[in-house]
């Protein structure tokens, strides 16, 4: 469960004193989530979405994933939109942790999708992206190629725990990841963690987006990628490729890929790969027995890893 700080009422109300919110009717902790601590607020006036930061979140990055978010809303993008306090920060501080208010989005996150989805979810991305290109704010990707290092650097000594043969297998790749990454694809903001528990649906419609704290700027077609690895793959570990080519489809629809993003898109999806399976492994190996968040498991990303290594072109994807 993700609620690392408990907070308490007299707490709670003293920090909505900084915020035109109206009164206080009830508070509960979300359980859902894995980064911060969220909590559901209801207010006579309405209902909120109550955000403390913790450890993975650095506070000067927060400037621009409000303004991001904000940013997005007022193009029409449906995500939460940051509450201003009175004297118009969009940040407080509640039980010593950084802490923003944002508005609470109507949906449910899909346990089960269809390609249709995908269709939409790869509509929404592009229309991210491009809602994204005058943003002011640049925040470099801190979980690409040198953050794969580092969090390698401190987790490939234990790596043989979880699987005989990953130390050597994920020195291969990253080393392999690092002489090809590509350098020259079309850039801008990105959301980087669209995973299916962080779009909602009301029935078969898209709502909306949230979550966008690991947001950055990096290659659009990087986002693409991590969608195909979080939305394409089915539970027994196959690639679907009707919903990665309905992904793909409703991307293009809004944003279509020039000829170099299509070609890449093989390496991204490797790369991001790897890039969840480090975060997973570097939490598998350090998050302590009995704590609250449940560990995600890093093995997926290395099944996918291993698909996408033997994919020769965009074309497997189901791009024609
Ligand atoms: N703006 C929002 N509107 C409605 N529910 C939200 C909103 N933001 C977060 N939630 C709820 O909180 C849960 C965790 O939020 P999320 O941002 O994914 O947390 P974390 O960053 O800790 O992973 C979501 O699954 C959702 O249930
Ligand atoms: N999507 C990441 C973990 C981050 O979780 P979120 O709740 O912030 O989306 C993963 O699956 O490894």
């Amino acid at each position: 469960m993700a609620v690392y700080t408990d907070i308490n009422e007299v707490e709670l109300k003293e920090f909505l004193q900084a915020y035109d919110t109206g009164t206080l009717l009830s508070f509960k902790g979300i359980a859902e989530g894995v980064e911060n601590s969220n909590f559901l607020l209801h207010t006579d006036r309405f209902p909120l979405i109550l955000t403390l930061y913790e450890k993975r979140v650095d506070e000067n990055d927060l400037p621009f994933y409000l303004g991001l978010m904000q940013h997005l809303a007022e193009r029409g993008l449906s995500c939460p939109l940051p509450l201003p306090r009175s004297d118009g920060a969009l940040y407080g501080e509640l039980c010593g942790r950084p802490a923003a208010l944002i508005s609470f989005l109507e949906g449910m996150w899909l346990r089960k999708s269809e390609a249709r989805h995908c269709r939409e979810l790869g509509a929404a991305l592009a229309r991210m992206h491009i809602a994204g290109q005058d943003f002011s704010i640049r925040r470099e990707n801190a979980l690409s190629l040198k953050g794969w290092v580092d969090l390698w650097d401190k987790s490939a000594a234990r790596a043989d725990e979880v699987q005989t043969g990953l130390e050597s297998e994920i020195t291969d790749e990253l080393a392999l990841l690092e002489d090809r990454w590509p350098v020259d694809l079309p850039e801008g903001v990105i959301h980087a963690d669209l995973f299916p528990d962080n779009v909602f649906f009301i029935g078969d419609e898209l709502s909306g987006l949230i979550d966008f704290y690991f947001a950055c700027n990096d290659f659009l077609a990087y986002d693409l990628a991590i969608c195909l690895n979080a939305w394409c793959f089915e539970k027994d570990g196959a690639f679907n490729v009707t919903k990665a080519r309905a992904l793909i489809e409703g991307y293009q629809s809004v944003r279509p890929l020039n000829a170099a993003e299509i070609e890449a898109l093989p390496l991204l999806a490797r790369g991001s790969a790897l890039r969840f399976f480090l975060t997973r492994l570097y939490d598998w190996l350090t998050t302590p027995e009995g704590a609250l968040v449940v560990k995600k498991d890093p093995l997926e990303y290395l099944r996918y890893l291993r698909f996408h290594r033997s994919v020769k072109s965009a074309g497997e994807y189901g791009l024609s």
